[in-house]
């Protein structure tokens, strides 16, 4: 396919060249997305974000054309619009054709966005929820080498130096799942347990669960965890995540009775299992693991939003992995303490990742919306 895109290149610049995003264009896929016909899902408590990562040398050097385009931010929208051109190789075509279509988020932050800015606009909140003695959840979601671990890693310096200006003490924990299996990031990458009390919450036994007292010994703390988070290549990054990982901070603030959490969490690559042929059964295990709870959590999103507009008993498949078991506070209606989440799906613009985030874009849709 990479070869088909490059040959085409110049074709596919001169199609996208001529579009014009507002007038109705033939190419846009006129089969309507499952997903905008579902209700929106209006929980204020869920933000349902996109970032562009700008193109990399290296994408830019082999010679694929940019393939993803928000369209000029309407502030009275209640979404944010993308475009996504494909190529497409027709049968009864003499030259390929462009196929296109189009993609609605609530936050759209484009190549030039610094993180800085995503976490003034989404991210912000949940760790002011946190200080208030709430659930702040953050999820990074996207293929491999769109830019999930480049955001979490700065946001979490961002998070971390605001909760420490706002005084408040903070306990760190960092865990892997790698499939169903949890390692410890502060130590060294032990092995832990995760287990249900007997009141049902779930626990990371063994887990540490580390005071920090200031930005230095946080960021320290966060980079040493991460050297030990496991990688292996991809065909599009040499050293891809190919796990879960969730910084949890525990915030204690004297003026709060009840503690705050946020939960930082990189999810592993969605890529498909394809993608990683090359590198030998267990990597194609750990990504058959790894979509199983992708999916799984994209249920357990959709169906505590339902859970939150209906009078009706909703069944939240919380069960369905290990990732939803650790974050069962975030799904579970019958948690009274208020939860925020922020989800950024994280994408690569080039044309040569396209069928990637397409599917990283309606994912993101999907999550908006409700059955
Ligand atoms: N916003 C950005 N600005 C500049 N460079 C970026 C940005 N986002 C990502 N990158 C760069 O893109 C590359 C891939 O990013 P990253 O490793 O974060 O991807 P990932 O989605 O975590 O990948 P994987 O799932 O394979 O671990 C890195 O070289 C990173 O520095």
């Amino acid at each position: 396919m990479d070869l088909f895109y490059l040959k085409n290149a110049a074709l596919y610049q001169s199609y996208v060249d001529k579009v014009d995003p507002t007038e109705p264009q033939a190419h846009f896929s006129n089969v309507p997305l499952q997903a905008t016909e579902e209700k929106d899902n209006d929980n204020p408590n869920m933000t349902i974000s996109v970032r562009i990562r700008p193109m990399l040398e290296d994408d830019i050097a082999s010679g694929f054309p940019r393939a993803v385009y928000p369209r000029p931010h309407d502030s009275t929208a209640k979404h944010q619009t993308i475009d996504l051109h494909d190529l497409y190789n027709h049968p009864r075509r003499p030259r390929p054709i462009l196929r296109s279509s189009t993609h609605k988020l609530q936050k759209v932050f484009d190549a030039g966005a610094s993180t800085a800015q995503v976490y003034d606009e989404v991210v912000r909140d949940l760790v002011l929820s946190a200080v208030k003695g709430k659930l702040g959840t953050l999820f990074a979601y996207g293929q491999t080498s769109s830019g999930k671990t480049f955001t979490v890693t700065e946001l979490q310096k961002l998070a971390v130096s605001e909760l420490v200006d706002r005084q408040a003490e903070l306990y760190i924990t960092v865990v892997e799942l790698s499939g169903n299996v949890a390692f410890d990031l502060l130590k060294q990458r032990e092995r832990i347990a995760v287990r249900e009390d007997a009141s049902g919450t779930t626990r990371l036994v063994g887990a540490l669960d580390q005071r920090v007292s200031g930005k230095e010994q946080a960021v320290e703390l966060l980079e040493k965890a991460m050297s030990f988070r496991r990688a292996a290549p991809t065909l599009k990054n040499p050293a891809s995540s190919r796990s879960h990982c969730i910084c949890r901070i525990r915030v204690v603030q004297p003026t709060s009775p009840e503690q705050g959490y946020l939960y930082m969490i990189d999810l592993a690559g969605s890529e498909a299992a394809r993608d990683v042929a090359e590198h030998g059964p267990e990597t194609m295990r750990e990504t058959r693991d790894n979509n199983v709870s992708l999916s799984v959590l994209k249920d357990c999103i959709r169906q505590r939003a339902l859970a939150a507009s209906s009078k009706k008993k909703v069944h939240v498949p919380v069960r369905g992995s290990t990732l939803t078991k650790v974050l069962k506070h975030v799904f579970d209606p019958k948690v009274s303490q208020e939860c925020k989440t922020v989800v950024i799906a994280c994408v690569n613009p080039s044309l040569g990742d396209v069928s990637s985030s397409k599917n990283t874009l309606r994912y993101a849709e999907l999550l908006g919306k409700m059955d």
